[in-house]
Parts: C-alpha cells; structure tokens; sequence
C-alpha cells in the first residue's frame, strides 16, 4: 500500500502531497482575501504576492540551449512561423527553457522537441487568429476547422484531397500545426493521438465562445467565465506528459473520471494563473479582453484590485482542489504509470507558473500591493 511520503515524493516533492493538510483547502466564500505583500509591490520576477505554487528545479542549461536553437530552426526553416519583425517577440518567449522546465522527465531533446513544436504552433495560432497579431473573431470558426484538419485529417474523396493538402501550407498556424503533429504522432500512441486532438477540440471550442461572446460585447457570469476558460485553456499541454516522458497512460486510465477531474482542475488552475500575470498585458490590449479579474469586477461590482485578490483566492482554491484530488486518487489507484503522469502533470503546472513568473519580457503586474 503507497503511504504519505510515498505520495509526497512521488507528486510533487516539498508541498505535502497526501498529509491532512490537504483536505483544509477550501476557503469558506468569505474568507479574507490573501495579504498583499508587507514590503510593496513585486519586482519583476517575483510571483503573485499570495498565489500558491511550488518552486522548480533549475532545467539542464545544454537541454535549453540546444532545444532553443532547434525550435528557431524548425519556427525559421521549416514552417516560417513569423515574419522577421517578430523575430524578438519569438525569442523573448523562451520555449526552450520554458518546455525543458515543464518536462524534466524527457529522455532525450527529440522528446523536448515534440511538445516544443505543438506550444509553439498554439501560441501562433492563438496570436494569429483570435489575438492581437492579426486576429479577428470575425470569421474565426472557419479558420479553426480549417486549421483544425492539419491535426485531424480530411477524408475525402481524391478529387478534393489536393486542394485540402495544399491549404496546409497556407499560412503560420497550419504548416506549423500540421507539421508539429507529423513530429508528434511519429512518437505517440494512437489513442495519445487522438486524446491531444480532442484536446486541441475543446480549445477550438473555447476560443469560439471567448470569439463570440467579443463579438457581440457580452460580458460572461463569473462561472460562465470560467466554463469558457476551461476550453480556452493549457489543457492540451500538460496532457501529453506521458508523450513526451517516453511512456504511456493508457486510454482506459486517462479516461477515468477522477482523473479527467484531476486533470481539469489542474488545467484550470494553471489557465487561472495565466489570467493573473498577463492581466496588464490584457488591460492594454484593443477592445475588452476578458480574464477572470476583469469578469470579478464587472459582475460582482469589485474594485480592480479586490477583483485581482479574490482571483488570486479562486486559483489557490483549485490549485488545492487538484492536489488533494490527485492525492486521492494516486492513495486509490497506485498503477505506476498513473503515479508518473500524475507527477508529470503537477511539474508541469509548476513549470508553467515559473515561465510566467519570470517571463518580464512578456508579462508585468499590476500596481496593487
Ligand atoms: C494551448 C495553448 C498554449 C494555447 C495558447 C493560448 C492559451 C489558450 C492560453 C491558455 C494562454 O492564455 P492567453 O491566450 O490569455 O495567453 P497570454 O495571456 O496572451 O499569454
Ligand atoms: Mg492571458
């Protein structure tokens, strides 16, 4: 039988994973908002004052290195991801250590290299067609199905396969989906496949209800909000953990619903936590960009900054919520592969915050403390 420190070490390491501690997470709907911090506003670097997260290990600075200087080949040489005057916003993104940290289980670079290439055609995508490098919601559903067919092929008949393989080279997104997913399923399983196309599905579906509810200037509830974000969302990143560890989660495990709760709570979390660092980027962006603190002031008649802290409260809660559920169901089911990609998840959350937390080239907090 798998005990506490078991768990622990297995999960995450410092944080306490499977000790009571656990079960206290849930704050009680008043509850005081977290302290700002004593000594003022944050440097640039420093976390969330209040955000509850885990520290990471430094990633193997070869590892970064090399996986950097491969993805800007791929980006340049392969698919030419962006025109040359976005070459700085490229680079000041910083995938490669960005994916080395969020999958320190990597055998080998090739593995890095997958999830590299799929975060970076996300994020082309994203910027491309829903954001502010040309995006539009105008007309975004067709070019989502389109684009959607470099990760789920047609099947037609060969008078019209031509004309469909050719439309995936023509623009960013598509060459760069369309060849991330040849390097992808090169590695995966079948049914890894098709987990990360249903993945990749759902945020298609998010980015359609953030696309539409813009487009008639509708502002969500809050729960409204946050179903859309639970689409709109890094789910597709962290799911393929086994992928890129080298081994498999099993469709009949990864279906199991306390691991699809597991596994949204955690996807929700961390998406939670993106709406916190990009808030400013956000707030500065044309037209109402809606996140989470700028749902909170609207709907529940907050200050900007009681919005910004109650925020912060809502991603502590499901950052609890996933651990304590994640301890529970690794304390039920300890399969070895479950425990890995349940361990590959909570790193990966981790990751994630600290590429945020220290990406200031992209993202800076607001004046709040
Ligand atoms: C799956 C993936 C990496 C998609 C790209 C964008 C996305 C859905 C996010 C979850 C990040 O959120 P957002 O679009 O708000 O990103 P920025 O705040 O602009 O960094
Ligand atoms: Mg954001």
């Amino acid at each position: 039988m798998i005990g506490p420190t078991d768990l622990q070490r297995l999960l995450r390491g410092p944080s306490g994973l499977g000790t009571q501690s656990l079960y206290l997470t849930q704050l009680p709907a008043d509850a005081p908002e977290p302290e700002p911090a004593a000594q003022g506003r944050p440097a640039p670097g420093d976390p969330v004052p209040g955000l509850y997260h885990h520290p990471v290990a430094e990633p193997d600075p070869d590892r970064v290195e090399e996986v950097s200087r491969r993805i800007k080949t791929w980006a340049v040489e392969e698919v030419q991801l962006f025109p040359p005057e976005w070459e700085d916003q490229f680079d000041g993104f910083a995938l490669g250590s960005y994916m080395t940290t969020c999958h320190p289980d990597a055998p080998t670079v090739d593995h890095l290299m997958i999830a590299t290439r799929l975060m970076a055609a996300e994020n082309v995508l994203d910027d491309t067609y829903c954001e502010d490098h040309g995006g539009s919601p105008v007309g975004l559903g067709g070019r989502l199905l389109l684009a959607h067919t470099a990760l789920d092929e047609l099947h037609t008949t060969p008078e019209y396969r031509p004309a469909w393989a050719e439309s995936l080279q023509a623009d960013a997104p598509r060459r760069a989906y369309h060849s991330a997913m040849r390097y992808f399923t090169e590695a995966a399983t079948a049914s890894q496949a098709d987990r990360y196309r249903h993945d990749m599905a759902r945020l298609h579906m998010g980015y359609l209800a953030e696309a539409a509810w813009s487009q008639t200037e509708y502002v969500p509830q809050v729960w409204e909000y946050l179903a859309m974000r639970q689409f709109n969302n890094f789910r597709p990143c962290p799911t393929l953990t086994d992928t890129i560890g080298g081994y498999e989660l099993a469709a009949d495990l990864h279906a199991l619903p306390a691991l699809q709760r597991v596994i949204a709570l955690a996807a929700n979390a961390t998406t939670v936590m993106n709406d916190l660092y990009s808030y400013t980027k956000e707030l500065d962006s044309p037209g109402l960009h809606l996140n989470l603190p700028v749902v909170l002031a609207q709907q529940e008649q907050l200050t900007d900054r009681e919005a910004y802290l109650k925020a912060v409260r809502i991603h502590n809660d499901l950052m609890h919520a996933f651990e304590a559920e994640s301890a529970t169901l690794a304390a039920s089911f300890p399969a070895p592969t479950l425990l890995r990609y349940l361990r590959g998840f909570a790193v990966w959350v981790d990751g994630n915050h600290h590429w945020h937390r220290t990406n200031t080239y992209r993202y800076t907090l607001p004046d709040f403390w």
